[in-house]
């Protein structure tokens, strides 16, 4: 059994529905379940600035996929959800889900990067994780998710803001039939 930590954002649209129709297309899969869930942040676009603002947020999964199969059912989910794919790297979107974690492996493979390359400097994925996995390490830096977002300007934290706190699953509708 895998253990992996995955990253969900979308900037398009109704923008909270799409993260639980996410959460909801996740849990359906049988291969995968989710076991932790990180409040929802609202946060400042990265990268491609005139677009609207994220919802982010980070869960953890068990899985007996491979790397490449869970990344694949991700990209079918972001599929169904609306996305659009197009040349624009850091675009807006309905829904993004990347692979940042995948037990401890370092690997690259097939266009697939694990740990996700860019995590490290992104405060709306540092800020989501610090609350489900503070001691997990990014095995690329050997450091864990609390000490790097420490070390983050604080600048950067402040473009993340609590959106939702997340209680039990239920209050966000992940386990309604
Ligand atoms: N760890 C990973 N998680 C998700 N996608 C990955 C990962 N590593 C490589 N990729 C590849 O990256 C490609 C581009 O992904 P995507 O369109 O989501 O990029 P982006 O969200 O615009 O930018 P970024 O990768 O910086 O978040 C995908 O086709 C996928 O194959
Ligand atoms: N705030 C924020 N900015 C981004 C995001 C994102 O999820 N949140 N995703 C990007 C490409 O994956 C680029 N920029």
């Amino acid at each position: 059994m895998n253990t992996a930590y995955v990253a969900l954002g979308s900037n398009i649209g109704d923008r909270a529905g799409y993260l639980q129709k996410a959460l909801k297309e996740i849990n359906r899969e049988q291969t995968i379940r989710i076991f932790l869930i990180s409040s929802i942040y609202e946060t400042e676009p990265v990268g491609f600035e005139s677009q609207p603002y994220f919802l982010n947020m980070a869960i953890a999964i068990k899985t007996d996929d491979p790397a490449e199969h869970l990344l694949a059912k991700l990209q079918s989910i972001e599929s169904r959800l609306d996305r659009v794919r197009n040349k624009e790297q850091n675009g807006p979107r309905t829904m993004d889900l990347d692979i940042l974690l995948f037990n401890d492996e370092n690997m690259e493979k097939n266009g697939l990067c694990i740990p996700h390359p860019r995590m490290h400097e992104r405060a709306f994925v540092l800020v989501p994780m610090a609350e489900i996995a503070p001691r997990e390490a990014i095995p690329t830096c050997k450091q864990t998710i609390e000490h790097i977002l420490h070390l983050m300007p604080e600048r950067l934290r402040k473009e993340v803001r609590l959106w939702k706190r997340q209680g039990q699953g239920e209050e966000f509708g992940l386990f309604e039939n």
